[in-house]
């Protein structure tokens, strides 16, 4: 298993949105479901501006030790914004929060299928229709819209990077902030469940091309912690330091116990969390 989650899977598009987009505020995504949709990958137009453009925050679900993260770029007029992987059980917390910021969100995304929780994105879209969800093509999941690795998600004049990080899930994704002059620096990884602080769902290696300095910022956290950083992970986390037969004899006998919710929440989260809609 492992050899397989070490191969790299970036790809380049072979066709583009068009210009005119039907979507609010210009952004990327331009084509509408039925069928799997591609992210525009041209670069937005730089700016003098610096990274403090970036609103960035990190919100926490209790029953699920689960992160979900808000970023949002506050210098555009619009001020567009972006959950990841938000919880239902917070929705109502999250978009209060960014009423009171006086923020747009427009899209709802998740890094997978998550077996732990129910996605918030169904019941924000039910509340803001104008939200689209965004999922991983990989994951088979339904959603507005569907990235594949190398893809870019503008929100203003920022974007994440798409990476293909499988092996918590084969659709796991790494959302990573761009790496361009009007950026944020250090760069933020958000590797869902397949790299956690000291640990991992799965891990893959993809996550470690990015330069040291880049902030992690995973899907879960047992232990207290809120963020690490590609160098730190590489020296301390307790799996990922150790060869591959005791890697694999480690997530072999993890011994986790079956999570609560999985029944009701990788069918529903394979909807984007209502069931009885497509997205
Ligand atoms: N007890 C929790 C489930 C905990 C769990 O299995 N976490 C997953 C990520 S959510 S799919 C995991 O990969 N954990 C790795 C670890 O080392 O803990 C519940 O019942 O929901
Ligand atoms: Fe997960």
């Amino acid at each position: 298993m492992l050899p397989k989650m070490l191969r790299f899977h970036f790809t380049t598009l072979s066709y583009f949105a068009p210009r005119a987009s039907p979507f609010p505020l210009s952004l990327s995504i331009s084509q509408a479901i039925p069928k799997p949709t591609r992210l525009r990958s041209q670069m937005a137009s730089f700016s003098s501006s610096s990274s403090s453009k970036l609103l960035f925050r990190q919100l926490f679900e209790k029953d699920s030790s689960t992160y979900t993260y808000l970023l949002a770029d506050a210098s555009h007029p619009e001020k567009p914004a972006l959950l990841i992987d938000p919880v239902d059980r917070t929705v109502d917390r999250d978009l209060s929060l960014i009423e009171q910021l006086g923020l747009k969100l427009v899209y709802a995304m998740n890094t997978h299928v998550h077996a732990d929780h129910v996605t918030g994105t169904g019941l924000i879209k039910s509340k803001v229709p104008y939200v689209k969800s965004v999922i991983s093509k990989a994951s088979g999941a339904s959603a507005d819209f569907y990235v594949e690795p190398g893809d870019k998600i503008h929100f203003g004049d920022l974007f994440l990077e798409v990476r293909a990080t499988p092996g918590h899930t084969l659709g796991c994704v790494t959302y990573v902030t761009g790496d361009a002059p009007d950026q944020p620096q250090p760069r933020m990884a958000f590797t869902g469940d397949t790299l956690l602080i000291r640990g991992c769902g799965r891990t893959d290696f993809q996550i470690f091309t990015l330069p040291k300095s880049t902030l992690i910022y995973p899907a879960h956290d047992y232990k207290g912690f809120t963020v690490s950083s590609v160098g730190e992970e590489l020296q301390y986390n307790p799996r990922l330091t150790k060869d591959e037969e005791t890697f694999k004899n480690i997530m072999a006998n993890l011994n986790l116990p079956y999570p609560k919710m999985i029944d009701e929440a990788v069918p529903s989260n394979m909807v984007c969390g209502i069931q009885s809609k497509a997205s």
